[in-house]
């Protein structure tokens, strides 16, 4: 696996890592989120190595990541790196061969990975003349024509259109079934949430939570949702309404039970008191937990 043990980062007087640890086994989509500042591309340049950290260490099958085993690592750096005067094919065959391809399967890669990205008819065209989703697929193939045994990814969803965003979701996924492990940075929660194994939330240069989304929303107090007719006269005791909201003919209620409580009974005395639409669980998504964690800040770290 990928380890990152106990990171330390400052630039002058800012703390950018703090101790950072986290692991990303093989074959894992992991989702790298944090508020703006958090310490996530900081944390993404130690691993490729074109930052060094104060302490800590990257192990990668439990031995450091050195300049050979860096070159197997395929980057989507956050300021994107493409050249735009160079043709999109011409401009993949090179940097595969950078990492080492020889130039016959350069050609190889490059037409398969623009094939699966969608971009395969602009090969021929300068990198500046494509839109920046297409370039943003341009980006990814970059990091992918040189078949990297682990993919680390700064924000590769954003601006991107719902279309692109499967596009290229699909093609880490075809990744991950091969092995390969896949962390991403991204502040599209909800998009965090439908793609990744697990997700780990950084906050002020630390890892707060990491976890699979549903080990995580597991370990929060649940709310029970409630739908009745709009006169409902029910009155409910020992439970805390948390929402309470009419809309048309409805009246959609939240609650919060304390433990132990059988929340069923919130059931029965709706029932008593007229129809019931709906009664269910709710977990938090983790748009909630991330607002949870990171009002709570570091210092509450847990591990799933
Ligand atoms: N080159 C630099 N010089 C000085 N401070 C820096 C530098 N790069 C980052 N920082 C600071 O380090 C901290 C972490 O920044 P980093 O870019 O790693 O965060 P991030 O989680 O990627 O943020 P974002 O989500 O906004 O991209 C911030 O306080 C930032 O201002």
């Amino acid at each position: 696996m990928l380890a990152i043990e106990d990171l330390y980062k400052s630039y002058g007087p800012v703390t950018a890592l703090d101790g950072l640890s986290f692991h990303v086994n093989p074959g894992e989509m992991f989702g790298f989120v944090g508020s703006n500042g958090a310490g996530k591309t900081t944390a993404m340049r130690i691993i490729l190595g074109v930052l060094s950290s104060d302490s800590g260490r990257v192990t990668w099958k439990g031995q450091p990541l050195d300049h050979r085993t860096r070159r197997e690592i395929g980057y989507m750096p956050e300021e994107r790196g493409l050249y735009p005067r160079m043709k999109v094919g011409d401009q993949l065959v090179y940097l595969a061969q950078l990492h080492g391809v020889s130039p016959a399967q350069a050609v190889t890669d490059m037409e398969l990975w623009t094939e699966k990205l969608g971009i395969e008819h602009r090969r021929n065209d300068l990198v500046q003349t494509l839109s920046l989703g297409n370039q943003q697929r341009v980006q990814l193939a970059a990091a992918l024509v040189s078949d990297p045994q682990i993919m680390v990814l700064d924000e590769p969803f954003s601006g991107l259109d719902p279309v692109a965003v499967d596009v290229m979701s699909e093609v880490l996924r075809e990744k991950t079934r091969q092995g390969v492990p896949v962390i991403f940075s991204s502040h599209q929660l909800d998009l965090v949430e439908r793609l990744c194994d697990r997700v780990g939330i950084v906050s002020a240069g630390s890892m707060v939570t990491v976890g699979a989304i549903d080990d995580l929303r597991q370990t929060e107090t649940p709310e029970y949702v409630l739908v009745t007719r709009a006169d409902s006269q029910a009155t409910f005791e020992g439970v805390t309404i948390s929402t309470e909201e009419t809309r048309g003919e409805t009246l959609i209620r939240t609650f919060v039970t304390p433990p132990g409580y059988d929340e069923q009974q919130i059931l029965r005395t709706a029932m008593a008191a007229g129809p019931v639409y709906e009664f269910s669980r709710r977990r938090p998504h983790l748009e909630e937990l991330f607002r949870h964690v990171v009002s709570t800040g570091p210092g509450t770290e847990k591990e799933n």
